[in-house]
């Protein structure tokens, strides 16, 4: 690597409470990004459950598991799914990477950062909850992106975990996609909520990046196995996949 090169700017894509639509805004974020010529890799931080491969309909050969216990070049573990993009596989079904021991954290850090020295942006899709890995995740990236959805069980997980991170990780700073939004004013008042929540108990400013409506197109590329940018590139969810991509900058 060159002394003047730019290393790629880490986001965690994190939510607490599970099936709110993380892995879905990871894929459709990364390949937006993709396509306003940045280069993007893709992690697929869930240790147990992973699925982004399933999104992109991609044949796996080798995961980060195996390329971790086989200490072979991990670049071989890429699968280059389009133009600028790049996606790391998890493992699926392996308990023990759910839980990350401080030894595997230190391998897994180095790991990354060797596969990530030729993109701009990682984008780490982690599990639900609050596992050793999820909260190792957020440590190691630059920023994260909180996805929530109006639902209260969705808000109150959301709260617990940003609770977490400011108190014992030492993580200040919180951005917010409102997913599964059914309107406007369902859409500011969630916002709202937890924006105010967070700040009154915790002493923290949320920034909101987005919101993605509920839209059937998303459900559809998910049975399809192709990501909603792509398959219906004109959708609401779609849409506000690609402001958000345009707003990236203001993560920095
Ligand atoms: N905006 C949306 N409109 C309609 N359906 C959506 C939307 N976002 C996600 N979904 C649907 O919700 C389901 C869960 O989405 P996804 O798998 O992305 O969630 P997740 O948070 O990654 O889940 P897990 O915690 O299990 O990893 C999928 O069937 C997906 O199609």
């Amino acid at each position: 690597m060159s002394p003047n090169k730019k290393m790629p700017l880490t986001l965690c894509v994190t939510s607490g409470k599970g099936g709110v639509g993380k892995t879905s805004f990871t894929v459709n974020f990364a390949l937006a990004l993709a396509r306003n010529d940045n280069r993007v890799l893709v992690v697929d931080g869930d240790m147990g459950l992973a699925n982004v491969d399933v999104l992109l309909r991609l044949s796996v050969k080798h995961n980060i598991r195996d390329a971790l216990e086989s200490g072979a070049d991990p670049r071989q573990a890429l699968i280059f799914a389009r133009p600028n993009l790049a996606v790391l596989p998890g493992a699926s079904g392996v308990p023990e990477m759910v839980s990350l021991g401080v030894k595997q954290q230190a391998r897994l850090a180095d790991f990354i950062k060797s596969v990530s020295v030729d993109f701009d942006y990682v984008l780490i899709d982690t599990a639900a909850g609050i596992g050793s890995s999820v909260l190792w995740y957020n440590r190691y990236s630059d920023h994260n992106i909180f996805i929530l959805s109006p639902d209260p069980t969705s808000m109150t997980d959301a709260y617990a975990l940003i609770k977490l991170l400011s108190r014992d990780h030492g993580i200040g700073r919180f951005n917010l996609v409102l997913n599964f939004v059914r309107g406007a004013r369902e859409g500011s008042h969630t916002v709202d909520t937890i924006k105010r929540v967070t700040q009154r108990f915790l002493n923290l400013e949320l920034a909101h990046l987005g919101s993605i409506p509920e839209d059937r197109a998303v459900r559809q590329a998910v049975l399809d196995q192709l990501p909603f940018v792509e398959q219906t590139p004109g959708s609401k969810a779609a849409r506000a996949i690609h402001e958000m991509a345009q707003r990236v900058h203001t993560l920095l």
